[in-house]
């Protein structure tokens, strides 16, 4: 039996929907308009096209967007000081410094000094240190994301395994840590695997739940795949101009229960997440938490 396809977007055009429908009625109760700021340093075409999307989605959701855009050269003194000056700007909500920067900036000391209230890809150490503590503020976009799509399946995550494939600070971390919280689409027990773990492929084939986030085209083949998981692709690689996962789609659905698709699966509900993440920003800087 085939498995079921996650639509992210349709699953993100949902969630969109609910956002801008809360950001109306936060404005009206408040007279504020959720304002959230962009920083985009040199000229990745992905990141540009991710920038751009953010800005669309923030545009339908009724809230404001900047995006600055600055040359390759910048300095890491010149973002450190553009930075601060977003942190004192009370009309801005939520500040987002589009990732990877350039390999003269540390990536680190930027995202270090982001107000944390501000900071609505919840990569700042405070916002990191709430999530393990499992009192969260913000939810890093993507893991969040992923996290609504497994609840989408319905499938009970109590005391199942989810492996996650890679450790990386914005997707396979917070990703265990989400995963591993008391609650509903938790209480999983969590296997992270990277690059120097043994036996990954039994690893994985143990897995009811696979979140793949190695950055490796078509990795998770179906040989990998316990009959009836969860697969979630977080990959993105250009492949001869086309778009592709680190999961086998193809034979990999003949084997999952649900699976992720690329493009249209984790990418979009990245997105629909960080309008929830600006809007709650919004909330918590002016005081409007009840609306
Ligand atoms: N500051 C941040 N930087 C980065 C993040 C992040 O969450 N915050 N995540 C990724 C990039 N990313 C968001 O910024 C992102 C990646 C992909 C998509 C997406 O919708 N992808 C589409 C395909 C689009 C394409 O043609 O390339 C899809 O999967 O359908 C959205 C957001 C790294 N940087």
């Amino acid at each position: 039996m085939s498995a079921e396809i996650i639509d992210g977007k349709a699953l993100s055009a949902s969630f969109r929907e609910q956002i801008a429908q809360e950001v109306a009625e936060f404005n009206t109760a408040s007279q504020v308009v959720p304002h959230l700021t962009a920083i985009l340093v040199g000229d990745d075409p992905a990141s540009a096209v991710y920038v751009r999307n953010k800005e669309r989605a923030c545009e339908k959701a009724g809230i404001q967007s900047t995006l600055i855009r600055l040359p390759v050269e910048t300095t890491q003194a010149e973002l450190i000081d553009l930075v601060q000056r977003l942190n004192a700007d009370s009309s801005v909500h939520g500040i987002l410094v589009q990732l990877p920067l350039p390999k003269h900036i540390n990536e680190t000391a930027i995202l270090d000094i982001v107000n944390p209230l501000k900071d609505v890809d919840a990569f700042h150490p405070e916002n990191v240190g709430l999530i393990v503590q499992g009192r969260p503020r913000y939810l890093p976009c993507t893991p969040y994301g992923i996290q609504q799509m497994i609840l989408s399946t319905k499938m009970e995550t109590g005391g199942k395994h989810a492996v996650i494939l890679g450790r990386s600070e914005i997707v396979g971390k917070p990703m265990a840590m989400l995963l591993i919280q008391r609650g509903v689409g938790a209480d999983a027990t969590v296997t992270i695997c990277h690059s120097r773990t043994q036996n990954l492929k039994e690893i994985v084939r143990s897995a009811d739940i696979i979140i793949a986030a190695i950055g490796q085209p078509e990795f998770v083949t179906a040989d990998m795949v316990k009959p009836g998981a969860i697969v979630i692709d977080v990959g993105i690689n250009r492949v001869d101009g086309k778009l592709v996962g680190d999961v086998a789609f193809e034979s990999v659905k003949e084997v999952a229960s649900a699976i992720t698709p690329v493009p249209g699966g984790v990418g979009p509900m990245t997105i629909a997440m960080l309008l929830k993440n600006t809007l709650a920003a919004a909330r918590i800087l002016t005081g409007n938490l009840s609306n």
